[in-house]
């Protein structure tokens, strides 16, 4: 039969091989009592997620025959249902099972007798009508959370079966409400697409739809907007928006759900305005913002202008600064130019201080003066030996793990991420919207700061102390973050924080035209003799179409030539095609570490099959393993679920610092990475880059994109593909996200002038903001008549800066 057939099997559970406590996957032996298919055996394996499953249940599972390339054809079931035990005797039974502790089969048939046959649904609405069974209050408290827990869970993972939610999702679902999963979801189902990862609107509107919500319903709209304000932020980094593209955008979310009528531009339109009264979105002169965005870009800028205006003591004389730097550069032996000696004095003593430039400009060289002198003008030791009671007093962070490894490396002191300095797991959402602890350092310098998103970046201001200086580094024009907003980029363009540009190369070993390539393309300009092989660059002229192979002959000749894997990295801007990230991943891996008789293990995860000795990158922060975002190591072991004693697929890998050990339940922490895409590269570099570049890419050609790729490469840059996308990468300067925190600081710091000042709410006429929400058009939209300041009557700024810790999203 085709794999994707539907079909039903009904059975006994004889014995469960394997139970994935966190995530609900189980893998079960069936005793057949009806398939639908074909089946030549009394019995089924079934894979998928169950609630409490024990031996001896009856199980309906709906799903599809799989053929697994190691164990063979198995049931993959979609949802299940169990039957519950309804007779007397199957109740007794269920009651007196070890999970209830102290329950015998004696207490468990006065109970029936007493309180019949939904004895189970009794209890768990009213505890009390086990008054007079002759319970200890101990046992029938641990009895009634038992039954609560098992009987509810069952209650709701059967319920969203019922709204065809595929077992794994329900206990998504289950884990983030628990018990209050059904009222939860009754009051807005539509909570689901903002609350749990991986709840299209589709889905929420699905279920919806069997709880009888109209196309309509405002919780409906809302949710659209919401989620076309997620999809511009996340999509575009936008920290605004207008009504005309979120309309758009949210119509179109709407058209994908599965109920119609669509709702009418003017319905729509309403409940916009509905979330602008009620401050759940922010309007001001004509941009759209998530009230949690218009909140966080305002805390940042009150944030950074708390900490710029606090005294740094000791207070320093310029003539002792610039004294102590000149001795700083003599003991670490370098000549520090004009600019950099004026980045120094100015880090030295400002609270906040930026610092940018292009590769081998001298950014790092700055930070290991600007240590050495802060530690001889405040006597700090730098001995880490001398901290073991007392936090060292100079923090340094990066947003990834390989880049504060590279940190740690040029500076010689300890560095972290980001996330471990405020102590942020990465998981959890919700984190990014409490109170961070204070941050004890007296100096704080984070790099990479082109990497840094909004909410990272205001957790940040928020946990340093006034007083600390901290020290902001990175490249304007690598690429913005991943996550919203253009945060160093806006930092600088404000102009009311003190910053140095630096602009003079100093990296020029000899031979070495990497880096002045970079600088070159960053200023929008095609070299001529960029097409033209040099000792440590080389242009091969190919489509996109024979990108892989001549990938692959590259990648041979490197080998041989002694590169290793870890060296050579392939960057592409795409995952999907011929030149994307997944396929150039399968051409690679054939050719460093194909299968072979000695190689035979491996894991299937999606599209990749692993072996041992693959390298492989962490795709997720998990400072509890201590191995985070954008690190990149090899897998040392793998263990098919077949050869493992509790049949689980299990794989290790070994990254520089640490080994980690990853079931299917954290498979997709990693991804393969002989190729990885761009983003996932900053903040690291390569001896070796080879970089495709062709027009199949599309919009990604842009400027700051290429120049970010090339500027990974230490040593060696072979691009491959198209003259023609190279030129119109470098010809396309990357779009500008839409964000106001350059208006913010300057509003802060006393800077505005007059037309770029953020309207203020107060001094609008009354009756304007207080007029009542027109309806609206489809034209009126498009004139922009959405009121710009609906519903801002008497709101300031400052509003949204006071405690938000219990705002998500
Ligand atoms: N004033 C200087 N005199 C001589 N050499 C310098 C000077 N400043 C920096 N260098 C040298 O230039 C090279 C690049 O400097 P550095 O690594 O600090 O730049 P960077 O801006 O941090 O580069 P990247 O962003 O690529 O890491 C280093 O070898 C450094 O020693």
């Amino acid at each position: 039969m085709p794999a994707s057939e539907q079909a039903e099997v009904t059975g006994q559970v004889r014995s469960i091989f394997f139970q994935n406590p966190t995530n609900f996957f189980k893998i079960i032996l069936l005793h057949i009592e009806k398939i639908s298919v074909a089946w030549d055996d009394d019995d089924i394996v079934v894979t998928g997620t169950f609630g409490e499953v024990k031996q001896d249940d009856t199980l309906k599972c709906v799903g599809h025959l799989v053929n697994h390339p190691k164990y063979g054809h198995q049931f993959a079931a979609d949802r299940y249902e169990k039957e519950t035990p309804t007779s007397k005797a199957g109740l007794i039974e269920y009651l007196s099972e070890k999970q209830f502790k102290g329950i015998g089969p004696k207490t468990a048939e006065r109970i029936v007798d007493r309180l019949g046959t939904d004895a189970i649904t009794k209890i768990v609405k009213d505890p009390n009508v086990l008054a007079g069974v002759g319970l200890a209050k101990t046992v029938r408290d641990d009895f009634v959370d038992a039954l609560k827990r098992t009987y509810g869970m069952e209650r709701v993972m059967l319920q969203l079966n019922a709204w065809g939610v595929r077992a794994s999702l329900a206990s998504t679902i289950y884990q983030r409400y628990q018990e209050a999963t059904l009222e939860k979801l009754g009051e807005n189902p539509y909570r689901l697409v903002t609350d749990v990862m991986g709840v299209s609107f589709r889905r929420a509107d699905s279920i919806a739809l069997s709880l009888e919500i109209g196309p309509t319903d405002s919780r409906r709209l809302q949710c659209a907007i919401t989620a076309a304000f997620a999809q511009l932020n996340n999509d575009e980094g936008a920290i605004y928006t207008n009504a005309e593209l979120l309309l758009r955008v949210a119509e179109h979310i709407l058209s994908g759900g599965v109920m119609s009528p669509l709702p009418t531009l003017p319905e729509l339109a309403n409940v916009l305005t509905q979330m602008v009264q009620d401050k759940t979105v922010i309007s001001e002169s004509g941009r759209l913002y998530l009230a949690s965005y218009y909140e966080a870009e305002w805390q940042i800028a009150s944030g950074l202008h708390t900490l710029s205006t606090a005294p740094l003591k000791p207070k320093l004389t310029m003539t002792k600064v610039k004294k102590t730097v000149l001795a700083a550069a003599k003991q670490l032996h370098i000549a520090y130019d004009d600019s950099q000696v004026a980045a120094l004095t100015t880090a030295l003593t400002q609270p906040v201080f930026l610092l940018t430039g292009g590769p081998g400009t001298g950014k790092t060289t700055v930070i290991r003066g600007l240590i050495a002198a802060y530690a001889e003008l405040h006597q700090v030791s730098l001995d880490p030996k001398d901290y073991t009671e007392t936090p060292f007093p100079i923090q340094l962070a990066a947003p990834t793990g390989r880049a504060a490894k590279r940190m740690t490396e040029l500076t010689g002191l300890p560095a972290g991420t980001i996330h471990r300095l405020l102590g942020l797991t990465g998981r959890d959402r919700s984190e990014m919207f409490k109170e961070p602890g204070p941050l004890t350092a007296k100096l704080i310098i984070i790099d990479e700061m082109s990497m840094v998103d909004m909410f990272l970046f205001r957790q940040l201001v928020r946990a340093v102390t006034p007083g600390t200086q901290l020290v902001l580094v990175g490249d304007k024009d690598q690429l913005p973050s991943v996550g919203p907003g253009q945060i160093f980029a806006d930092l600088l363009n404000s102009g009311v924080l003190p910053a140095a540009y630096l602009t003079k190369i100093h990296r020029q070993a000899a031979g070495s035209s990497i880096v002045a390539l970079a600088h070159t393309i960053n200023e929008g300009d095609t070299p001529p003799e960029l097409f033209k092989n040099q000792a440590d660059r080389s242009f091969f002229a190919v489509s996109a179409g024979q990108v892989p192979e001549v990938i692959g002959q590259i990648v041979t000749r490197a080998h041989l030539k002694g590169f290793t894997p870890m060296d050579i990295q392939i960057l592409a801007p795409m995952y999907r095609g011929p030149a994307g990230v997944n396929h150039l991943n399968e051409v690679v891996q054939e050719i460093l570490n194909p299968s072979t008789p000695d190689n035979t293990k491996e894991i299937v995860v999606g599209i990749n099959h692993y072996r041992i000795g693959d390298k492989v990158l962490q795709l997720v922060n998990d400072p509890e393993r201590n191995v985070f975002n954008g690190e990149i190591g090899r897998i040392t072991a793998i263990t098919p679920a077949k050869q493992d004693k509790q049949h689980r697929d299990r794989m290790t890998v070994a990254f520089d610092e640490t080994e980690v050990d990853y079931g299917r339940g954290d498979f997709n922490h990693i991804a393969m990475a002989y190729a990885t895409s761009i983003h996932k590269a900053q903040g690291s570099e390569f001896p070796l880059v080879i970089l495709p570049v062709v027009h199949e890419y599309g919009r990604m050609l842009e400027r700051n994109l290429l120049y970010t790729a090339i500027t990974r490469a230490e040593r060696l840059l072979i691009m491959v593909g198209e003259e023609v996308a190279v030129r119109r990468a470098i010809e396309t300067p990357g779009a500008k996200r839409t964000t106001t925190l350059p208006q913010r600081l300057q509003q802060q710091f006393g800077a505005v002038s007059k037309e770029d000042e953020p309207a203020n709410p107060s001094t609008e006429p009354a009756e304007i903001s207080q007029a009542p929400a027109p309806p609206l058009t489809y034209k009126m939209i498009l004139q922009h008549v959405i009121d710009p300041m609906i519903g801002m009557a008497h709101v300031t700024p400052q509003d949204f800066m006071v405690q938000d810790d219990d705002k998500e999203g």
